[in-house]
């Protein structure tokens, strides 16, 4: 058996890369050990060569700016750089010259992971991505590998860390959005621009990648229904208080009973209540955890660093011992499983509570005209609760209405509050948040 040493190129040279080349570097050793053959560091890509890369311990020759060359000398190709392009030219290129890949783009799998694993097959190399999902946790492997043999039900978590420190933030110190997003901003946890993490597309992206390994199933992130926590207040995290809730982004991947009689998939990711006893609950600052219910498993909770260049470092070092020792002892790594073909299913008809805040008219009869409406659209109501405020200077007071409801459709909840907001005793529809975790 060879004792050459396998080749690996990096692309990209960021957050994560830095890690990744100082830990390859490192335990260069031990990783051979665990690999059964040494690996090489035969090149890194980055958009600028002469920079301080004294970081990753490896020699200044080694960084290039042709990262097209580079991909044609290399037996395992880590993708690093993010984003769709070059990305996806640069992995398709490897993998036609021969190259198991491992990337921890969300992104690229979320959009055309579907051509990168026809790519895979095509030149019988693995495709790995450990790191795209959760970070550090182990959660791509568990369930692609661990919970194969299984039938799982649902997927519920939180995997976002920069959008769960803002909401715990906001939980903890009353702050409002902006101001939180600002102490993020500042210390790290939230980028320049923080768009992709707070609008909900990062955990989008997750979320589809979840969905697809969990229901054997091709879930594109546009099949995902987003929405963000840029409208999250500091009212709706007081209003979450006092109804013993947290407020957290959930990515949602469930498998449900699709309107022909067979099973379908939904897929969502949005900002929603969740009691402070359940476990999701206690998940602070930028960790992240994730949920997996599976038939015959149970409920299992995979839990920790979802993002940071040493603890995704770890993910993407995994997966490359992974294939590294494929290439030594043969075989492959799982490819796409999609045949289960499951439908899609629309958001219209997604199930869950909710909770809708009022603002409305203090007189006889407003309770009962807010309740029919309700009623009108077969939303039945959990518990109702009033609360008054005293109008300012001449003003008269101002009641707020919040109404809990049992599950209903959300295409019958946003007619409801469409025909709430129509009617002359309700000022204002505050705010609708969906309620779960019961
Ligand atoms: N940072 C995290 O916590 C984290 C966690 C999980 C997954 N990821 C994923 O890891 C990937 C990298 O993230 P990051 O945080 O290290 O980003 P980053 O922006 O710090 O690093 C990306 C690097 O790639 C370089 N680059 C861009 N285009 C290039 C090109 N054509 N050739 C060579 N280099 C190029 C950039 O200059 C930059 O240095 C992304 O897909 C991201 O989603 C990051
Ligand atoms: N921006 C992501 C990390 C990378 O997945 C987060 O905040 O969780
Ligand atoms: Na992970």
């Amino acid at each position: 058996m060879s004792t050459a040493p396998l080749r690996v190129a990096m692309l990209g040279c960021g957050v994560v890369g830095t890690q990744v080349a100082r830990l390859l570097t490192e335990h260069a050793g031990e990783l051979a050990a665990r690999s059964g053959r040494p690996l090489e560091i035969v090149g890194i890509a980055v958009r600028r060569t002469g920079r301080d890369r004294a970081a990753t311990g490896v020699a200044p020759e080694l960084f290039t700016t042709d990262a097209e060359e580079l991909v044609t000398r290399a037996d395992i190709v880590i993708e690093v750089i993010g984003g769709i392009e070059p990305a996806r030219t640069l992995i398709l290129s490897a993998m036609a010259h021969g190259a198991s890949v491992v990337t921890a783009n969300k992104a690229l799998l979320a959009q055309d992971g579907p051509t990168l694993y026809a790519a895979a097959d095509e030149h019988a190399v693995d495709l790995y991505f450990e790191a795209a999902v959760a970070g550090a946790i182990p959660l791509v492997r568990p369930v692609r590998e661990s919970l194969a043999g299984d039938r799982i039900k649902r997927v519920l978590g939180i995997v976002n860390g920069t959008t769960n420190y803002v909401l715990d933030q906001m939980d903890t110190t009353g702050a409002g959005f902006a101001e939180a997003v600002e102490q993020a901003q500042a210390l790290g946890y939230a980028e320049a621009d923080p768009t992709a993490d707070v609008e909900g597309f990062d955990a989008a992206a997750k979320a589809a990648i979840l969905a697809s390994l969990a229901f054997h199933t091709r879930v594109p992130a546009s099949a995902v229904y987003r929405e963000g926590i840029t409208d999250v207040s500091a009212a709706d995290v007081a209003a979450a208080r006092e109804m013993g809730c947290v407020v957290k982004l959930l990515a949602i991947c469930e498998r449900t009973a699709d309107p022909a009689g067979g099973e379908g998939v939904a897929v969502r990711v949005h900002p929603a209540m969740l009691p402070r006893t359940h476990p999701l609950a206690g998940v602070r600052g930028a960790f992240n955890a994730v949920f997996v219910e599976a038939e015959a498993a149970g409920e299992l909770m995979f839990y920790g660093p979802g993002a940071g260049g040493e603890p995704t470092a770890s993910a993407v070092l995994g997966d490359v011992v992974s294939v590294a020792r494929h290439r030594v002892q043969g075989g492959r790594g799982p490819g796409e499983s999609s045949y289960a073909e499951l439908s899609l299913l629309p958001m219209g008809s997604t199930r869950t509570r909710y909770h809708v805040s009022l603002d409305v008219a203090d007189r006889p009869g407003v309770l009962a005209q807010v309740a029919l409406v309700f009623a009108d659209h077969e939303v039945s109501i959990e518990t109702v609760r009033q609360q008054l405020t005293p109008g300012e200077g001449d003003a008269p007071p101002r009641a707020a209405l919040v109404v809990v409801t049992h599950q209903a459709t959300d295409e019958a909840l946003a007619a409801t509050v469409d025909d709430l907001a129509k009617l002359d005793v309700v000022q204002a529809v505050a705010s609708v948040m969906r309620v779960e975790g019961e």
